[in-house]
């Protein structure tokens, strides 16, 4: 059942709307996540759920009823802010409390739930601490009591571990995970971070300028990208444009394979970089190594061709070879996905012939799960 559902949302402020003809249902007990650059609608998406803001044209169905016009608080949708938004002259108990009471909930009933919610946070016990006393990821579990409190029928998350440090937003976001899988909350979550989107999405939705640009599981999006757009948002920058010819395409990087039955014709080809292999330098394309970076498990070469546009390269730790060595590249059919031709970026300046002694910045690549 589609808990909620939004349909054909338009909002504008101003020429350029903030979300253009927006569908999108989430199921009852999944996990959504809203994923996009600044300013391509995502908090306005979220916003126009719980009734923060008003749609131009459009409907908002939530448990299968038209909730376009219903006010925000009628909606019993929960919301978490990036920031939290504790109110710091409380304690943990009253803050977790605070949508309970709102709605007249007893005493009794208000304290049992609070002590259920904290236990459930990982906080037993925490009801008389004081806010300002606690850390970023205590107050980030308080904010998360808070939202669960009134049971929502959708919990919405603005960016919920944007402000905690690395370690603990990959700590905090399997907790998040089990969490959301066991109570069978149906969740929306906004963020611009791929990486804690995968980890905590049943399916994820990429948004471009108001648009939804993609929608799938993680797994999918990750391994098809439906365009030069999302592929490179995910931090694929190998990008090229080719001509399809039977098994293989025509590129600026010579003949790449592609998988079978790709239709023939002008595209725009991505070869992830754990599909450009290295060879010995007298084999394949010609490249020299022109940068690396060490990304933990392995190792991002940049590599710099005669006169085409340079590549990355995914290397074992012990295979990389140093800046300035020569080596030849081939290329992984099963890691080379076909874009549409159309609506995509120019391609970058031709480079020197003499490669840059520094590599481009690195944008991190996270996997999947
Ligand atoms: N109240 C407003 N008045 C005018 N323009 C607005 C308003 N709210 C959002 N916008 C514009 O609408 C577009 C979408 O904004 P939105 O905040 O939804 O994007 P976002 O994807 O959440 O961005 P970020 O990741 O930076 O938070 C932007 O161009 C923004 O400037």
């Amino acid at each position: 059942m589609a808990m909620l559902r939004l349909e054909n949302i338009t909002v504008r402020f101003g020429a350029r709307p903030a979300l253009d003809a927006v569908d999108l249902t989430v199921a009852e007990h999944e996990t959504v996540c809203v994923l996009g650059p600044s300013g391509s609608g995502k908090s306005t998406l979220l916003r126009v759920v719980a009734g923060l803001q008003s749609a131009d044209t459009g409907r908002v169905w939530l448990g299968g009823r038209d909730h376009t016009r219903v006010p925000v608080h009628r909606r019993g949708v929960g919301l978490m802010f990036q920031d939290h938004q504790l109110f710091p002259q409380r304690d943990v108990g009253a803050n977790v409390a605070f949508g309970l009471r709102m709605r007249g909930t007893g005493r009794a009933t208000r304290d049992a739930r609070v002590a259920e919610l904290l236990d459930l946070v990982g906080l037993p016990g925490a009801q008389r601490r004081a806010v300002a006393q606690l850390s970023g990821g205590e107050q980030q579990r308080v904010a998360l009591a808070r939202a669960l409190a009134p049971s929502p029928s959708v919990l919405m998350l603005d960016e919920p571990l944007g402000q905690l440090d690395r370690g603990l937003r990959e700590r905090l976001v399997v907790e998040l995970r089990q969490l959301f899988d066991r109570l069978g909350t149906t969740v929306l979550a906004v963020t611009h971070d791929q990486g804690e989107a995968f980890a905590l999405a049943d399916r994820v939705v990429v948004m471009d300028r108001g648009r939804i640009a993609q929608t799938g599981t993680p797994l999918e999006v990750w391994r098809r990208p439906a365009s030069e757009f999302v592929a490179r948002f995910l931090g694929f920058d190998n990008v090229v444009e080719a001509t399809v010819r039977g098994p293989a395409a025509d590129t600026p990087w010579g003949t790449v394979p592609v998988p079978a039955g790709t239709t023939d014709g002008p595209c725009r080809l991505l070869v992830r970089p754990a599909g450009v292999r290295l060879v010995p330098g007298n084999e394949g394309l010609d490249c020299e190594v022109a940068g690396r970076t060490f990304r933990g498990d392995h190792v991002a070469l940049i590599l710099q061709p005669r006169d085409a546009p340079r590549m990355e390269a995914a290397c074992a730790l012990r295979d990389a070879p140093e800046p300035g060595a020569r080596v030849g590249v081939t290329f992984d059919p099963d890691e080379v996905v076909v874009l549409p031709a159309t609506g995509h970026p120019p391609d970058p300046p031709p480079p020197n012939r003499r490669p840059a002694p520094t590599p481009a910045p690195a944008r991190p690549a996270p996997g999947p799960g």
